[in-house]
């Protein structure tokens, strides 16, 4: 579903963000890991297109869109429906006086799912909510009503309903405290598997990485510093930098 070799993204000249190969199936997840400002946003970013002022190079290829060589017709049919990209504080996305419901039906149509019928897109985005374990009765909430878990697994259940394939996630529970970051992670991790998600994460959390990811990237100063099975990279890292992020877990 993912698909990258050779990346890399320039700012005015700068390298950000080197990454010679990155693969994500159907199924699996990948997580990104480093410190702030390693360039771990700028790739996932890259992944859709969305690095404004950036020179991209290389080979990007998502659902089967050739990301750096597509038109922005055919980059459309990607963002935000087959591939939706989930971030850290959804709320302050959300337009604060539309009703979640309203919101999520606007979508559905503008991506042409259920094909307009009524019935349909109500069946489709209560399915939606239910497989984030959402009560239903939060579409008929505004977004200043809803908790930030509640807001996170909203922006997932938005991404299912549109039917995504792959879900980019940049820090999606940095934000959240302990309990519910881990309700979001279960959800996350159970719609993968139900699903055949491929999951891309980026993240400064190796406690939660460690409990998700398939394959972990480490990334320092814009390079891949190592990469492997998550299993391997955190119990046995072979770089001394990766050692660094593990020694300084609480
Ligand atoms: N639009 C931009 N214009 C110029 N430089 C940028 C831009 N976006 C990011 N950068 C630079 O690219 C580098 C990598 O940033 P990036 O946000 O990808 O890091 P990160 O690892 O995701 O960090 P964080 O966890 O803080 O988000 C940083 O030096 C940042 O200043």
């Amino acid at each position: 579903m993912i698909e990258v070799r050779d990346l890399e993204v320039r700012y005015a000249g700068r390298p950000v963000a080197r990454v010679p190969e990155l693969d994500v199936g159907a199924g699996e997840c990948v997580a990104i890991v480093g410190e702030s400002g390693s360039g771990k946003s700028t790739t996932l970013l890259s992944l859709l297109g969305l690095t404004e002022n950036a020179d991209v190079s290389g080979h990007v290829r998502v659902c089967g869109v050739d990301v750096l060589t597509a038109s922005p017709r055919r980059l459309r049919e990607i963002r935000g429906a087959r591939a939706a990209l989930v971030m850290q504080s959804p709320q302050s996305a959300l337009s604060p006086a539309t009703r979640l419901g309203v919101l999520m039906r606007r979508a559905l149509r503008l991506h042409g799912v259920g094909s307009g019928e009524g019935e349909r897109l109500d069946e489709i985005m209560a399915e939606s909510v239910a497989a984030v374990l959402l009560d239903r009765a939060i579409l008929r909430r505004y977004p200043h009503e809803i908790s930030g878990g509640q807001a996170q697994r909203f922006a997932i259940a938005l991404a299912i309903a549109l039917g995504a394939e792959v879900i980019l996630a940049d820090e999606p529970t940095s934000a959240l405290d302990v309990t519910v970051q881990a309700e979001v992670v279960g959800v996350l991790s159970r719609l993968r598997e139900e699903r055949d998600l491929a999951l891309l994460l980026v993240s400064h959390d190796l406690a939660l990485v460690s409990t998700i990811a398939d394959r972990v990237l480490v990334m320092k100063e814009g390079e891949v510093v190592e990469s492997g099975p998550a299993a391997r990279v955190l119990t046995e890292p072979s770089h001394p930098y990766t050692r660094e992020l593990l020694e300084a877990l609480p």
